[in-house]
């Protein structure tokens, strides 16, 4: 038997950081959502007790590095389940770009193993598996949009931002999330988004305020590190997307638009300063 799933990316409307924790970890606050543009998970039962990862993009691990093996490893373990899985994975997501890739091939991996070997696993219950293989995990078990707290894995979950065109551009360079966060100071933080603004615009559906409310304190990292995201940002300004941000930890950079006029110009503008340029949906 086969199942496939959908692994959409992921983007922060807000990230806030308050804190950082004695664990090491970093107590957030964002407002998180995903975006029509998504890795297709396909898993096939083996007889043999083994995991076997394939995939098209030669950029990624294929061993137990890889998101998707270990939460395979995690659900065979904790389950008992003597079963094998061939996974291949169609990425189209690109990788270490701030969309959460990695952790939604592992989110869609344990929902479609929960339906593979038929574990009836609750939607909770794989979200604390998921927060064993990283803090984007727990979000992308469910999707939709949420305020997200803790070190990622507090979901509240919300309504969904008034649809609009996101317009996605990575610079060809890998940003490490834990670089970012590693040379984050949480004690000198310039300036803080406010977290119940954004979440009043989109109660309200203010499109305009929301773009106006966008804010990510690792941006104050990154674009120091890599001025060519800062460039990005503002190249995307001046073609005319409506609010614009960096997601997670970078380097990618989205903007939220309203008009479908206005989407050709911002993506042909953009394909000039990189190959990585995406113009899709929220996936509301
Ligand atoms: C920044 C964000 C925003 O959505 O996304 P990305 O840029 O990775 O997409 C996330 O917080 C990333 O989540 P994720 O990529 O799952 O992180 P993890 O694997 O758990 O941790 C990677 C590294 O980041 C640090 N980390 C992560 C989360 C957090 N709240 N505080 C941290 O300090 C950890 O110390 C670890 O060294
Ligand atoms: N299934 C996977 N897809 C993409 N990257 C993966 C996967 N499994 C492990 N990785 C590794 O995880 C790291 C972060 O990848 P990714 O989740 O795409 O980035 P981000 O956390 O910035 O959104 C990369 O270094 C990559 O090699």
């Amino acid at each position: 038997m086969k199942v496939f799933e959908k692994a959409p990316a992921k983007i922060n409307l807000s990230l806030d950081v308050l804190y950082k924790r004695e664990d090491g970890y970093h107590e957030v606050e964002m407002v998180m959502t995903m975006v029509d543009l998504a890795d297709r998970i396909e898993m096939q039962e083996l007889p043999r007790d083994t995991i076997i990862i394939s995939s098209q993009a030669g950029y990624i691990p294929l061993d137990e590095k890889n998101l998707a093996f270990q939460a395979a490893r995690l659900i065979k373990d904790r389950y008992d389940v003597k079963q094998g899985v061939y996974i291949h994975l169609d990425k189209k997501i690109p990788v270490a770009a701030g969309l959460a890739g990695g952790s939604s091939d592992a989110a869609a991996t344990l929902r479609g193993l929960n339906r593979l070997w038929r574990l009836n696993i609750g939607t909770e219950e794989l979200q604390r598996l998921g927060a064993e293989l990283g803090s984007d995990v727990p979000f992308c078990v469910t999707g939709g949009t949420a305020v997200a707290r803790g070190r990622g894995e507090k979901l509240e979950p919300i309504e969904a931002p008034p649809q609009c065109w996101v317009v996605l551009a990575k610079p060809p360079i890998n940003v490490s999330t834990s670089e970012i966060y590693g040379k984050l100071n949480a004690q000198e933080i310039h300036r803080h988004p406010s977290t119940d603004r954004v979440l009043a615009a989109i109660r309200e559906k203010r499109f305009d305020e929301l773009c106006d409310e966008l804010g990510n304190v690792l941006e104050e990292v990154t674009l120091k590190l890599y001025p060519e995201v800062r460039q990005l940002k503002e190249v995307m300004m001046r073609l005319g997307a409506d609010g614009v941000l960096m997601s997670g930890s970078g380097p990618t950079v989205f903007g939220l638009v309203s008009k479908e006029s206005k989407v050709a110009r911002i993506y042909n503008g953009l394909r000039g300063f990189c190959k990585d340029v995406y113009a899709v949906r929220l996936l509301t």
